[in-house]
């Protein structure tokens, strides 16, 4: 488990890191999204000490980071996939990075078989794709077989096949009652693999909850009554617009936001209202994500182009 409390970053007059309070929890995957430059990364950075918060606090199982005895066992990381020095080859790498962290030099073989990359283990690192430099970051954060793994943009660079790969990987480690904390820009990925949603904009919390909560309180999420009669429509159309956030009809259905499916049929039903179809339109994650961060993105782009 991770506990932030009050974590805050300053730069200078730039706050990264605003009072964050949250707890990511083992079992499931929690999706980490954000605008450029939101805070995600010196979020991640604080976790592993990277970076020394302004204030407040990032704990991993109570305790910072770098008091656990094998901080490695405890958390695996993949922050920067190019940190690598070039001209080491992938195993070199890793028995390195075992070595200096207490970690027996027998699992390195084991990781570069899990991550796929046993064949081109004797490679440089230098001369890895971007996609094979991703797998071979994550096979430093298995290493130690940790109980908490953190991946900052874990698909970048991977081809549909990784993608896939990195989605069955977090699945599976979540699985196996590990806590896993991702950062990433891609929506429809987040959708399919994260369970816990966390979102910051400028440094911020704006929202902590299970994806399908986000996801339904999107004004995207619609409800869909058909209704045949007009009179019936209008009639179920005024009892509904005190309660919803917007009622729009059509030529002959109404739909509906801000109201669950539930409420709206029972309504109907308190009403006498013959419906023909009753039906919910799910927003993507990343309608409702939009919606979420729309104050608090940095660097926009013109919405059009001269
Ligand atoms: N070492 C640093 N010195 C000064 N400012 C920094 C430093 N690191 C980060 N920042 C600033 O802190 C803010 C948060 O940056 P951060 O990289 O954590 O965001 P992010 O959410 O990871 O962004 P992205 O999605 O673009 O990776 C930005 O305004 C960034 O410019």
């Amino acid at each position: 488990m991770i506990t932030l409390a009050g974590l805050t970053k300053r730069y200078g007059g730039t706050t990264a890191v605003d009072a964050l309070d949250l707890t990511i929890s083992p079992g499931r995957v929690t999706g980490f999204l954000g605008p450029n430059g939101a805070g995600k990364s010196t979020t991640m950075r604080m976790i592993l000490g990277l970076d020394r918060p302004t204030a407040g606090q990032a704990l991993v199982d109570g305790r910072p980071y770098a008091d656990w005895p094998v901080p490695l066992a405890k958390v695996g990381a993949l922050l920067d996939a190019k940190a690598l020095h070039p001209r080491r080859s992938a195993r070199n790498h890793l028995v390195a990075m075992a070595r200096s962290n207490g970690v027996p030099v027998s699992r390195v073989d084991e990781v570069l078989r899990i991550v796929g990359v046993d064949e081109v283990g004797g490679k440089h690192a230098g001369q890895f794709s971007l996609g094979m430099g991703q797998r071979l970051g994550i096979a430093g954060a298995l290493l130690g077989d940790p109980e908490i793994l953190m991946f900052d943009e874990p698909v970048n660079g991977l081809d549909p096949d990784g993608v896939r790969w990195v989605r069955q990987l977090m699945r599976s480690l979540s699985a196996e009652g590990r806590t896993v904390f991702v950062s990433s820009h891609l929506m429809s990925e987040m959708q399919l693999t994260a369970d816990q949603l966390v979102v910051i904009g400028r440094g911020k919390l704006i929202a902590d909850a299970p994806i399908a909560e986000v996801i339904a309180g999107s004004s995207q999420t619609t409800v869909h009554v058909r209704v045949p009669d007009a009179a019936a429509r209008a009639a179920l159309r005024e009892r509904l617009t005190s309660e919803a956030e917007q009622v729009e009809s059509t030529a002959d259905q109404l739909i509906v936001s801000g109201v669950p499916v539930e409420r709206v049929g029972d309504l109907a039903y308190e009403l006498g209202v013959r419906v023909h179809e009753l039906s919910t339109k799910q927003a993507s994650l990343e309608e409702a994500y939009m919606e979420l961060t729309a104050d608090s993105v940095q660097y926009g782009v013109a919405a059009e182009v001269a």
